[in-house]
């Protein structure tokens, strides 16, 4: 068990690189199981707790794997299971993602129910009316989805009720393989969900309108491994952009795509933030005061639940009141109690928060109660005064790949103590007290 501490005050300068994406990463390993022939090569894929895990539902499945550099190696043409167990898709819904493949692979899936989350309840229901309409038959029971097909499945049209990412990816997937044409309509429209298409389409399938709310998907009969590099991460990227902006730095976020995150720096230049795109990514420098703004999270390419968090840490240091409106997941403002802790002033009205800026943050000990919660506490952390302790840390290593390395090679004052180590520093301050006598000085976990 680690914590984050974070001494508040620097102001951050200089480059960082983005890793590859998680939510483009997940799916992509999940697809690697269509590849009946070759191997599959994936480029940048970042080395996150989520891509383990992942890795490790498909070696259950009876899939090679290797992962070396970042690159990861999938060989899938010997698979022999078609059941994701529990013990994998409790860790990680994204587990969920290789209902799809398998069902076009294998005929016949059974995986552990995904459950809720602490942002919502994450319903599949429109996964499930996907696989349906493609000619599988559902059952559940003991906690488990069985899907199974007689023959093959059959291309069909689909409307989404919502935009779902997962189900659009996993419909996508599924359908590569299907008799046929499949029409995806209303679905979701990620840069994920694009590369997700191209990976798709490198393997051999014929999937067009990806990034539109329109995909359709010409079934082909088998697919084979292909190379591929997943794309940057464009929430890593905005908490970078993020770091910048609260510490009024100046940052260059190495691999950003502007067009990605463009709700994100839409929202950073009306307070007041400078974000100059070029080629190879994206500098951010601010001047504060900086200006309240309102957000409201939505389905691609409106602004993105999983900056929300991050945001309403500026907004604590912007000048005026701003009203955040999270609606993506039900329960997305668990951060609001623990910025509470650090002295800001956030009131939650059904699915709003109101957010007074200019906020003299106060370092405390808080727990990430999610992944973007966690990065938000640090990078509130980082203007705060004295020092924060940010638990929960397996939350951040799920989605950030060295976050308090990179931070730290901006000039921020951070590093990492596993729980041993902070319970050592305990004992030897108050060795220093009595003796008087300077002993431990705690050093980051990474040196
Ligand atoms: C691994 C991955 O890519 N995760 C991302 C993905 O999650 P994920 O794919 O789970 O998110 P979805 O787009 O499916 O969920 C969006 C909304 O649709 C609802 N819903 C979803 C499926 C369904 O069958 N029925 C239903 O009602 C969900 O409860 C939620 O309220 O997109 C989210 C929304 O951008 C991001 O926050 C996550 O980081
Ligand atoms: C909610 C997130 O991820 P997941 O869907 O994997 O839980 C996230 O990346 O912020």
């Amino acid at each position: 068990m680690s914590k984050f501490i974070v001494r508040g005050g620097n102001k951050l300068t200089g480059s960082v690189k983005v890793s590859g994406a998680k939510n483009s990463v997940l799916p992509i390993i999940a697809a690697s199981l269509l590849g009946e022939e070759g191997v599959s090569v994936i480029v940048d894929a970042p080395p996150l707790d989520d891509v383990i895990t992942i890795s490790k539902v498909l070696e259950s499945i009876g899939a090679g794997i290797t992962y070396e550099n970042n690159v990861m190696r999938v060989n899938a043409q010997a698979i022999s299971s078609c059941e994701a167990p529990y013990e994998w898709v409790r860790k990680m819904r994204a587990s969920f993602l290789v209902m799809g493949p398998l069902l076009a692979r294998m005929g016949h899936t059974r995986i552990s129910l995904p459950g809720g989350c602490a942002i919502g309840t994450r319903p599949i229901d429109q996964h499930l009316k996907g696989f349906e309409a493609l000619g599988a038959e559902i059952s559940l029971g003991q906690g488990y989805i069985e899907a199974k097909i007689n023959g093959r499945l059959r291309g069909a049209k689909i409307y989404l009720d919502v935009a779902s990412v997962g189900a659009t990816e996993n419909i996508m997937m599924a359908a590569t393989l299907a008799e046929g044409t499949t029409v995806i309509e209303n679905a979701a429209k990620e840069p994920e969900i694009v590369d997700l298409a191209n990976y798709l389409n490198g393997m051999g399938a014929k999937v067009r309108g990806a990034g539109t709310g329109v995909i359709r998907i010409e079934g082909v009969e088998k697919l084979h491994g292909t190379e591929h590099t997943v794309i940057p991460d464009r929430i890593e990227a905005g908490t970078f952009m993020v770091a910048a902006a609260i510490t009024g730095g100046d940052v260059y976020v190495e691999g950003a795509i502007a067009d990605h995150l463009a709700p994100v720096i839409s929202k950073m230049e009306e307070m007041g933030v400078t974000v100059e795109p070029d080629e190879n990514g994206i500098r951010v420098t601010a001047n504060h005061p900086l200006k309240a703004v309102d957000i409201k999270t939505l389905p691609y390419p409106g602004f993105p639940t999983d900056m929300q968090s991050q945001m309403m840490a500026l907004l604590l240091k912007s000048e005026g009141t701003s009203v955040v409106t999270e609606t993506v997941f039900e329960n997305r403002f668990m951060h609001v109690d623990e910025f509470q802790l650090m002295n800001a002033e956030i009131k939650v009205e059904g699915r709003s928060a109101i957010v007074t800026g200019g906020a003299n943050l106060k370092g405390a000990k808080v727990c990430a109660t999610d992944l973007r919660a966690g990065a938000a506490l640090i990078l509130a952390g980082l203007v705060s005064e004295g020092t924060t302790e940010v638990s929960g840390v397996h939350h951040i290593d799920r989605g950030y790949v060295d976050l308090a390395e990179k931070l730290s090679a901006l000039g921020a004052d951070i590093w990492r103590v596993s729980i041993e180590e902070k319970a050592l520093e305990t004992t030897k301050k108050k060795m220093e007290v009595e003796e008087e006598v300077p002993l431990f000085n705690i050093q980051p976990t990474w040196v």
